[in-house]
């Protein structure tokens, strides 16, 4: 629903109006962590579209596709039914109805991932799924990932893009790495050249590339705590909401 007819839809009922938030940004830059504590404060439900885009690769990599062939990628691309639910506290991802959270957060999954989420029949798909459920949010939604603010919802209330420094970003992911490995060491410069790796092709596919909207509020979080940047956040919702 575009942002007027929501609101006229939710002024006829005294509630208040629901607000659409998108913060976009590359890997590592604290999307996730942010986007989700800011939901909890604010009670609004909470989208983490890369988990959708994993969880897409997921079915290709187990029913056989080649996802370096975009036509076998685009003529599966329907198949699948993937359902993510959006309370922060908990949010969840299925695909045909079995659980994929763990699944969506292997190696080789992360390798395949831009891959198939270049494909525009992909994205078409997984679009719309995203559009529906942020239309569908009662209170409002935080909605993470790449193209959020340019592409998904445009007419977003609130737009994030978050940055951080590439050694920032690796230090991040690396000590994600090391507590999944029972506290093994991590290769920081592999984990650096993985994620540049990453960026460089989530931002050169043609379509719905990783972009900062430009009405977008950039966020560097290099120096910033968790804590701080959430705050950040929510001040520019806060902000947002009081101007009407
Ligand atoms: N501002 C921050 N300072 C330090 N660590 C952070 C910050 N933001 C997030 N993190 C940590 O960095 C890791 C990656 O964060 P995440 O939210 O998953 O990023 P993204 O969703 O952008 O890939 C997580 O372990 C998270 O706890
Ligand atoms: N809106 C989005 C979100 C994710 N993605 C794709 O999904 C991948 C995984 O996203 P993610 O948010 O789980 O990535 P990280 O949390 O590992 O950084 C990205 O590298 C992109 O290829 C996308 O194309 N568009």
């Amino acid at each position: 629903m575009a942002a007027t007819s929501r609101q006229a839809a939710s002024e006829s009922q005294d509630a208040p109006v629901p607000v659409i938030v998108a913060v976009d940004g590359p890997s590592g830059t604290g999307k996730s962590s942010t986007s989700r504590a800011v939901a909890v404060k604010l009670g609004l439900s909470y989208l983490d579209t890369g988990a959708q885009y994993r969880a897409i690769t997921w079915w290709m990599l187990k029913h056989g596709v080649d996802v370096r062939d975009a036509s076998a990628v685009a003529a599966a691309a329907d198949r699948p039914e993937i359902v993510s639910g959006t309370d922060p506290v908990d949010p969840t991802i299925t695909v045909d109805g079995a659980d994929a959270a763990g699944p969506i957060r292997t190696q080789e999954v992360t390798d395949a991932v831009s891959a198939v989420s270049a494909v525009p029949g992909v994205r078409a798909r997984i679009t719309e799924l995203q559009r529906a459920i942020a239309a569908g949010a009662p209170t409002g939604i935080v909605v993470e990932g790449r193209d959020i603010g340019t592409t998904v919802l445009p007419d977003a209330d609130v737009k994030i893009f978050l940055t951080a420094s590439p050694e920032a970003r690796a230090a991040r992911r690396g000590g994600e790495l090391k507590a999944a490995g029972g506290g093994q060491g991590v290769d920081l410069d592999a984990t650096r050249e993985a994620l540049l790796k990453r960026d460089a092709a989530d931002s050169g596919r043609k379509t719905s590339p990783l972009r900062k909207a430009d009405d977008a509020v950039e966020v560097d979080t290099t120096e910033l705590a968790l804590d701080q940047v959430v705050e950040c956040v929510v001040t520019l919702i806060e902000e947002k909401r009081q101007a009407g």
